[in-house]
């Protein structure tokens, strides 16, 4: 089939390359001219397993970049992955989406024949229906229903893991506003959907676009409760990795998705959460459950200060923050916790060392004064006191002989010799 893609960033990237490597006829749409010629020089504008590979093979024959909206005169569909990010108040920023939709309609008021709109960036429930569809009905001059259909195709890809989420994910999920268009979207995935492992979800726009939300809040939650065990089990003396492993042993509870530590971070569960609770108090209800989960969240951090604030005098005391990133294997430090430990460690009159395999070039500019160590063993060396923020696989089995305290707090259960320090404390256990 022939396919556009609106926005090239994380999700527009991946499922062009992707469906590109199934076989279709991809253009990626974006305003970003260094992201278009980079797609079009066959390399991958960013950093995911698999998706550099893609790019090359496909560039130049059924995969192109472009920032002329009229290239979406000659496919059937639209993808619309543009960002939905948060407003000043926590609530969903729809003006990206809406001047995307502008410009979409705009072309396809041009185009003769029939074409299918689908929104799978993440968005709140009527978003599709009451505000992309009339934009685009507007500018185009077609009609929903008509010679324009529209459709909600969520997407639960993580970073780090796009492209396999995306080639072999849980689920995919449609929400249509004809049989047509759920047809089409059936006929695109075939390759993924006829997998023994995938399901396929057809459902409303209302559902698929909630259905988003729902999986992002359910996880976030399922951290955040994780937590609260971890911290009531650290009390008690007991260990919330062992107790949390047997209680995953349980097919309704499942092993995944129970580390506890520092929380949940990134540029999606912080955002998705927000806009969820914003959008349900516009509606009438109070997230009680949600607010919860949040404030949880937000409670770790301080908390491993805290923890080492026992151990140490911070005042004055040079510190190493282990891990930068949200989590482990991306630079992306949006959200990161590691961020607010620096800040309450810095609140406190502590000089901060840090040291992160990839994410420190993303962190020195908004924290110029914090030193940048070439290595963990740098970050360690002369430190009064640690602390683990992002559990990067090479801090496993870490020397700490260089530390003037061998003080360390972990908020993330890496594997560490606890014969070889003076204090070993985890954040939840
Ligand atoms: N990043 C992730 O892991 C996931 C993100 N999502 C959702 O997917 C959506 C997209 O997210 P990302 O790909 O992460 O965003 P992103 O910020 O990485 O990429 C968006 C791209 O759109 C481009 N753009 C902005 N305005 C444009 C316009 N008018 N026309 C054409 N291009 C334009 C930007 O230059 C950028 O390259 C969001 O709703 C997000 O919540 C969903 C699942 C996973
Ligand atoms: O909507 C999105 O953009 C995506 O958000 C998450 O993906 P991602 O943010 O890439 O990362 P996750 O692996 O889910 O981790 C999120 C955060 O939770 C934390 N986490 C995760 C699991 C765990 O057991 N404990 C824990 O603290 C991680 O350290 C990280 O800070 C979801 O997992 C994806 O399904 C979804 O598509």
């Amino acid at each position: 089939m022939h396919v556009s893609i609106v926005g090239s960033g994380y999700v527009g990237t991946t499922v062009a390359a992707c469906l590109a490597d199934l076989g279709h006829e991809v253009v990626n749409i974006e305003i970003d001219q260094e992201i278009v010629d980079t797609i079009n020089a066959g390399e991958a504008p960013i950093h995911e397993s698999g998706l550099a590979d893609r790019i090359a093979e496909h560039a130049g024959t059924n995969l192109r970049a472009t920032t002329d909206y009229a290239a979406v005169r000659e496919t059937d569909l639209t993808f619309l992955c543009l960002p939905t990010p948060q407003a000043e108040d926590g609530s969903l920023d729809l003006a990206v989406m809406r001047a995307g939709s502008e410009s979409l309609g705009r072309a396809l008021a041009a185009k003769a024949d029939d074409h299918l709109v689908v929104v799978k960036s993440t968005v709140l429930p009527g978003t599709t229906e009451d505000v992309v569809g009339p934009i685009l009905e507007d500018e185009s001059g077609k009609r929903v229903g008509d010679d324009l259909e529209l459709a909600m195709n969520p997407e639960f890809l993580r970073m780090g893991t796009a492209v396999t989420d995306f080639l072999e994910p849980d689920k995919v999920v449609v929400g249509a506003t004809s049989e047509d268009a759920a047809a089409t979207l059936r006929e695109l995935y075939a390759p993924i959907v006829d997998r023994e492992a995938t399901d396929l979800v057809e459902t409303d726009i209302r559902e698929a676009e909630l259905i988003k939300y729902a999986n992002n809040a359910f996880l976030a939650s399922k951290v955040s409760l994780v937590n609260e065990l971890g911290n009531i089990a650290k009390e008690y003396g007991a260990d919330a990795y062992e107790v949390l492993e047997a209680v995953g042993l349980d097919d309704r509870i499942s092993e995944r998705f129970m580390r506890s530590g520092l929380g949940w971070g990134g540029s999606c569960f912080p955002k998705d959460v927000d806009a969820l609770r914003a959008g349900a108090r516009e509606q009438g209800y109070d997230p009680a459950l949600l607010d919860a989960v949040v404030a949880i969240n937000d409670a770790q951090p301080r908390r491993l200060v805290d923890s080492l604030a026992a151990h140490v005098d911070l005042e004055g005391a040079r510190i190493a923050v282990l891990g930068l990133s949200f989590k482990p294997g991306t630079d992306d430090i949006r959200k990161s916790r590691a961020l607010d430990v620096i800040e309450y460690l810095q609140d406190r009159g502590a000089a901060v060392v840090a040291y992160d395999p990839v994410a420190m070039e993303n962190v020195r500019p908004k924290y110029p004064e914090v030193e940048y160590a070439e290595s963990a063993a740098a970050a360690l060396a002369d430190a009064d006191g640690a602390v683990v923020a992002t559990d990067w696989p090479e801090f496993d089995d870490l020397a700490f002989d260089g530390m003037v305290q061998r003080v360390v707090v972990d908020g993330r259960r890496i594997d560490v010799d606890e014969e070889s320090l003076e204090v070993y404390e985890g954040l939840t256990w």
